[in-house]
């Protein structure tokens, strides 16, 4: 039996994650989980998982369950209740499901208090993963990727040498404008924008495919996860989202994870690694169903924001964190209807033109940065 944290347990991850525990109630429990606003669904989780300790976003939503539910549940909030959930001392594993930086101290204090990081939040890889990734070193601690690529570049490099991998690929959509160029970039709209082609996701993320940020992002991730430099990783566009990344080693042998796109195998493989289990509601990949695969050149000038990610992370420090900040800034005005799409890329550029970077920044010098960069983009708004 593993026992789980649940950072974002209403959100899209969370919520598949929870379908999985669901279905294997003799293999997982919840424990603790952290929620943002969504109080509705907050007590439907409760009354069914009936977990020992809850984080919510405010004071006064923990007050009102604390109110309603039985004193054997802990009521907690803020970034506090967060890192509480976090370092909960029944749970083996935290899978971090939040959205956004502020999933970085809660992921530290896990590090800390020696849990398993089963992790889903790659904003808090590319904003500080050199925190992360020598704070899981130092205290031996296990780092499971949840995102499918890295799920699937992760189930490729079993039984294999890092030192030998030549390259890795790691495919992309092509998000919701696939089939658009720049120009007609312009008068995209929002509800455009949220239909992805094969996934159902956030909508935070859904934005980051449609810019292509996703796969930049997932370029940094990858780059901390299997300490790679960013000359061995590629993204390669391939629509149908079957094949979901390859490794490329240096005998030229290419070993790639393929299957139907479901999060839901990777949530799990995080969460049952080093071993599998059956998965029977999953819908079984028949290539004679899809027939044909298909795979395209990435081109860095039609998705600006994969090239601003590559810049940011070849020139590291702080800058990630700005590429980060900035993104999540203006994504979020762009889903409140305060700007277009393609306003969202030229804020990111903005904000990294003017940044000093800061060499090996500590998680103080981290946070700043990242909220800076959300005032400065604000003052573009
Ligand atoms: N969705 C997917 O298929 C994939 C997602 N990912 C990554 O996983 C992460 C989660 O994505 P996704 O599930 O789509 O996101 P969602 O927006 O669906 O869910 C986000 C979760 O975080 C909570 N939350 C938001 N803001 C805060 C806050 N300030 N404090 C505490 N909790 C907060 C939300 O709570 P509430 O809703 O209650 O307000 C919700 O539970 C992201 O980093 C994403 O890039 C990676 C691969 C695939
Ligand atoms: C499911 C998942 O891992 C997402 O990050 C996915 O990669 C989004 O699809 P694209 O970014 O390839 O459009
Ligand atoms: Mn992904």
């Amino acid at each position: 039996m593993k026992y789980i944290s649940l950072l974002g347990a209403t959100g899209s991850i969370g919520t598949q994650t929870l379908e999985l525990i669901r279905e294997h109630p003799g293999h997982f429990r919840l424990a603790a989980l952290s929620a943002g606003k969504n109080i509705d669904l907050v007590r439907k989780i409760i009354e069914e998982f009936e977990p020992k300790l809850v984080s919510v976003q405010t004071k006064e939503d923990a007050d009102t369950l604390r109110s309603e539910f039985s004193s054997k549940i802990t009521f907690v909030h803020g970034e506090e209740g967060l890192i509480e959930a976090a370092v909960y001392k029944e749970s083996d594993i935290i899978l971090n499901a939040v959205i956004g930086s502020v999933g970085l101290t809660p992921t530290l204090q896990a590090i800390e208090a020696g849990k398993t990081i089963a992790i889903a939040n790659k904003e808090t890889l590319v904003t500080a993963g050199h925190l992360v990734m020598g704070a899981a070193k130092e205290k031996n601690v296990e780092i499971l990727p949840v995102d499918s690529e890295h799920s699937a570049i992760f189930q490729c490099l079993q039984g294999e040498d890092t030192k030998e991998i030549s390259r890795l690929l790691i495919t992309a959509s092509g998000g919701s404008f696939r089939d658009l160029n720049r120009d007609e970039l312009q008068s995209v709209t929002l509800e455009q924008a949220l239909n992805h082609p094969n996934w159902s996701m956030g909508s935070k993320i859904t934005i980051d495919s449609a810019t292509m940020m996703n796969k930049g992002l997932e370029v940094i991730e990858a780059h901390w996860l299997f300490d790679l430099e960013y000359e061995k990783i590629d993204v390669l566009l391939h629509r149908e989202s079957i094949i979901h990344s390859l490794v490329e080693f240096h005998d030229s042998s290419v070993i790639a994870q393929l299957g139907t796109p479901d999060m839901r195998v990777p949530i799990q493989y995080a969460l049952t690694y080093p071993k599998r289990l059956a998965l029977q509601s999953a819908k079984k990949l028949d290539l004679t169903e899809i027939g044909r695969l298909h795979f395209q050149k990435m081109d860095m000038d039609r998705y600006r924001c994969l090239q601003y990610a590559y810049d940011a992370g070849r020139s590291g420090g702080t800058l990630p964190t700005v590429l980060n900040a900035a993104n999540e800034a203006a994504v979020h005005a762009f889903l409140e209807r305060k700007i277009s799409f393609i306003r969202i890329e030229e804020l990111i550029e903005k904000a990294m033109e003017r940044h000093e970077i800061i060499r090996n920044p500590d998680l103080s010098a981290i946070r700043e940065v990242d909220r800076e960069t959300r005032q400065f983009v604000h003052t573009l708004l």
